[in-house]
């Protein structure tokens, strides 16, 4: 049985308080801390970008898991990384030069992601899965954190595990979006091994608790 890793996303957090959010993250058994960064143009929504990455930063023990929900992500690449990024995610849908990106990012010194929407096919990836460190599987439709569960993720991890299989790519899946107790174990019996969750964790009595009952989740493998 192997263990998730579970990357809380600070969206959900205390924007007031992100220091002790950080720090409440650092003393958890969270292993990543996902930030998201919007645009308003790639998606209908605005987070915040390199200073408050750089300041969560300041304050992390854990990896910074970026996910860039923005258009032209090469403009960017680089500042997220010197702003502490060790993961970082480019959405397929924002990429014409997908390979690029992911070399941009590797020559970087980063791990190399591609979030890829609900309605965007697996098959998109093919030709560069074994580029890819990571898959940021939405499973909701990107922009906003708190919304439902997409039902039809598992279906979509489960053929994408099949594509890496085949491909002898050592490719992780991350779930994002609507991640709860419920869901978290059929996901990674279906393939996943990175669980993302904002609301679940940040709206809890006691996020530390919720984070230790996902990382509890097991693979069955
Ligand atoms: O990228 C996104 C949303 O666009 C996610 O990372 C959410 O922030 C996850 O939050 P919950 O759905 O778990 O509340
Ligand atoms: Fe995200």
């Amino acid at each position: 049985m192997n263990l998730p890793i579970i990357a809380p996303s600070i969206l959900a957090a205390d924007f007031a308080n992100l220091e002790r959010e950080v720090k409440m993250l650092n003393e958890s058994e969270a292993d990543w801390i996902h930030v998201d960064i919007m645009d308003g143009v790639f998606v209908p929504n605005i987070s915040f970008g390199i200073p408050v990455t750089e300041a969560i930063h300041r304050h992390a023990k854990k990896p910074l898991d970026v996910h860039l929900m923005i258009v032209q992500p090469e403009r960017y690449v680089e500042a997220f990384r010197k702003a502490g990024a060790e993961v970082i995610s480019v959405h397929v849908e924002a990429c014409p030069h997908l390979h690029r990106n992911l070399q941009q990012i590797k020559l970087l010194g980063a791990k190399a992601g591609v979030a890829i929407n609900p309605h965007t096919s697996i098959t998109e990836l093919e030709n560069v899965i074994t580029d890819i460190d990571v898959v940021c599987m939405m499973s909701v439709n990107p922009g906003f954190g708190g919304q439902k569960f997409i039902e039809n993720t598992y279906r979509k991890v489960a053929a994408l595990k099949e594509m890496i299989a085949r491909a002898g790519a050592k490719t992780l899946i991350e779930i994002d979006g609507g991640v709860n107790q419920q869901n978290a174990k059929p996901l990674l019996e279906a393939g996943a091994s990175i669980l993302v969750a904002g609301n679940f964790v940040f709206s809890a009595n006691d996020p530390k608790e919720v984070i230790s009952n996902l990382k509890q989740s097991e693979i069955a493998r």
